[in-house]
Formats: structure tokens, C-alpha cells, sequence
């Protein structure tokens, strides 16, 4: 009783997904005696189920994350897991099968609401008592509670996207691991990239002529039509990427691995999306872009001021149109200025 007293104080210690997964697979593993514990990520993506490993600890070993070598796959999609597959098919919460040669595995999907996109998987050898089931129960509902709660303190309670705190934490781990990947390629900083190399891309989206919305149909017309525009961004982005509310009628997303070509094409997806779309007694809506790619030899204030410079270009050439910082500078429309001051546009 004093470990699993331990792991749920460790549990609930977290302030973060990535450490709470790792502390959830280390009571089971430990607790439930397993041979192998894994939390799996599903992923929904047109209608399709993927299943992905984003931790995995086994007998004798330590917990660690599970990073892809791949950003952009999806992992396997859900059919090569069958029981898995039938029991969130049924909305159930657990589902056991037992391999040919005598592996057990137990699936616990975590349900929060209708929806899952969590999934703890215990293999185990010998087949549990009634007791270890209602042990390992309870630190699932310990688990699902606590990463509710995450989740919560995530998101923008109007639109739910990820909040402007997310942000900052999501941009600070993708320069870090960028930052790790081009010091493997060492000279890397110095050359110049192909126009076609897969890079992360910071965008900020901000609506037209918002408050002339608010003023004519009120504050409720406006806060439906915020909510409309995260849904299309929703919709409109990729599942590998990430979109945030800053606050206001401001919203930013971060696109992984993609060329400038994609860049371009996929914003431009959302930007006309937004266009063509009917919004309740509104009618047409319009939103400008500015968008940068991200280096990690930059600041994150940097990258944000970047984006911003393009968006204001954007505004004030017509609005309704994507502008890419880069090529605003490269055709002087845009003044670069060369500085190490984070506070260069502030
Ligand atoms: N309904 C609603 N309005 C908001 C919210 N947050 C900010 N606003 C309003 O958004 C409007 C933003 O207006 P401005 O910054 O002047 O920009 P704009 O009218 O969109 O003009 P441009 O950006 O230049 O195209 C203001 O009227 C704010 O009151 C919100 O959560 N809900």
C-alpha cells in the first residue's frame, strides 16, 4: 500500500502530460508486475484510427518517451490491434487478449466524455486477480482525472484550443528539438536550405475587420464566429500540427515538417475555407496571415515579431491573403533588421 501511495503522490505531481505519463506507466508496471507497459496515442485522422507508443517502460528497465523517427507518421493504423479495435468500437473500457504463444495484453482506452485519444497497455504473464485489476483501476482513474485537469489548463475556455501558455511551452520544445537535430549535421546553421526542405513553420492568423463584427451584430455574433474560425482550424490543419488562441480575435499554429510549397498550400486551405464559409448572420468572414519558418537560432520573440510583420503587411495590402515573412524581405517589402535584442519589435 505505501508504493502505490508513492506513485499516486508522484501522480499528481505533475504539472505536465509527458512526465505523467511516464509516472502512470511506472505504477502499473511496477504494481500490476507486467512484463511491458506502454500509454498509446490514437490518433484520428479522417475518419481513420492510427495507434502510436509515446511512452513504454519494460521489466527491470526505466520509462522513457517513445519519439518517432518520423513526425509526420501516423503509426499503425488501428486494425493490426483487433481487440483494441472492437472495444472502442463498443465504447467499452478495458479488452485482454491472449497471443498464441501465451502473451496476455490488457488495453485500457481512456475515455474522457465520447472521446479517446489515450490507451494504457499492460503485458503481463500470468493472468491478474480481481485484486491487481482494482489496483490498476484506480490509478487509471487517477490517470484520466489528473489529465483532464491538464487539459483544462491548456485550453482557451471559448474556443478550446490550446491556450496562449501551451504556446509557449509546445515552441520552446520544437526549437529545443530542432536545435538537437541540426547540431547532429554540424555546419548546418551556415549553409543555405533548399527552397524545398521540410521545415516547422510558425503562422499567426488574426481576423479582418473583427470589431466591425462585434459592433454590428454584438458580442455573442463575434464570440460564435471565434468559435466557428477554431473549428475550421481544426478541420483545416493537419493532425501533427498545433493551433492556439492568443487571446482576442488572434490565433497561432505551428505546422511540422513541411516545405514552403505545403506551407503555403495548406494555409491557404484554411484562409479559403474561412472565406467561402456562411457565418451565421454574419455572412462572410475573411482573416490575414503572416507567416515564418522556425529556427532555432532564433528567439521565440523573434519568430513571433517575424510572423507579425508579415500579418501587418497582409492587413495592410488588402487583408484576406497569407504573406510570407521571407519572401517580404527578399523582395524588399520588408526590412530585416539584423539584431540580437530579443526585444527587437516590443
Ligand atoms: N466577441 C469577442 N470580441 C473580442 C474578443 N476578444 C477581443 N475582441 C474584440 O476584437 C476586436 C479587435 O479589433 P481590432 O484589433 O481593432 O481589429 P479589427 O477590427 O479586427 O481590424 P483589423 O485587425 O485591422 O482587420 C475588438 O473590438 C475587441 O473588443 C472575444 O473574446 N470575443
Amino acid at each position: 500500500m505505501d508504493s502505490l501511495l508513492k506513485h499516486m503522490v508522484d501522480m499528481t505531481g505533475h504539472r505536465d502530460h509527458t512526465m505523467l505519463d511516464i509516472s502512470v506507466i511506472s505504477a502499473v508496471q511496477e504494481l500490476a508486475r507486467a512484463s511491458q507497459t506502454r500509454v498509446l496515442t490514437i490518433m484520428h485522422v479522417r475518419g481513420q484510427q492510427y495507434v502510436r507508443a509515446r511512452a513504454s517502460i519494460c521489466a527491470g528497465g526505466v520509462a522513457r518517451m517513445e519519439e518517432p523517427a518520423d513526425v509526420n507518421a501516423l503509426g499503425e493504423p488501428i486494425s493490426s490491434y483487433p481487440a483494441l479495435a472492437a472495444c472502442i468500437a463498443r465504447n467499452d473500457t478495458s479488452a485482454e487478449s491472449l497471443s498464441e504463444d501465451g502473451k496476455r495484453t490488457l488495453w485500457l482506452p481512456i475515455w474522457i466524455g465520447e472521446k479517446v485519444d489515450t490507451c494504457l497497455e499492460i503485458l503481463h504473464p500470468t493472468p491478474y486477480t480481481s485484486d491487481t485489476i482494482h489496483v490498476i483501476g484506480g490509478i487509471v482513474s487517477v490517470y484520466r482525472n489528473f489529465q483532464n485537469l491538464l487539459d483544462y489548463s491548456e485550453r482557451d475556455s471559448l474556443t478550446g484550443l490550446l491556450n496562449r501558455k501551451t504556446f509557449d511551452d509546445q515552441l520552446a520544445k520544437m526549437l529545443h528539438v530542432t536545435a538537437e537535430q541540426e547540431s547532429l549535421e554540424p555546419g548546418r546553421e551556415e549553409r543555405r536550405q533548399p527552397s524545398d526542405a521540410e521545415k516547422q513553420w510558425l503562422a499567426v492568423v488574426d481576423v479582418d475587420h473583427f470589431k466591425l463584427v462585434n459592433d454590428k451584430f454584438g458580442h455573442l455574433y463575434g464570440d460564435e464566429v471565434l468559435i466557428l474560425i477554431a473549428n475550421l482550424m481544426q478541420s483545416s490543419f493537419r493532425s501533427q500540427d498545433r493551433v492556439f488562441r492568443f487571446g482576442g480575435e488572434e490565433f497561432v499554429v505551428l505546422l511540422r515538417s513541411t516545405t514552403l510549397d505545403n506551407a503555403q498550400k495548406i494555409i491557404d486551405r484554411f484562409r479559403t475555407n474561412v472565406e467561402s464559409h456562411d457565418f451565421p448572420q454574419v455572412g462572410q468572414v475573411t482573416v490575414s496571415v503572416g507567416f515564418v519558418s522556425i529556427s532555432p537560432y532564433e528567439s521565440p520573440v523573434i519568430i513571433l515579431g517575424h510572423a507579425d510583420q508579415a500579418l501587418y503587411y497582409a492587413k495592410s495590402h488588402g487583408r484576406n491573403q497569407a504573406c510570407h515573412y521571407d519572401q517580404l524581405v527578399s523582395g524588399g517589402l520588408l526590412h530585416a533588421v539584423a539584431s540580437n535584442d530579443t526585444a527587437e519589435f516590443f
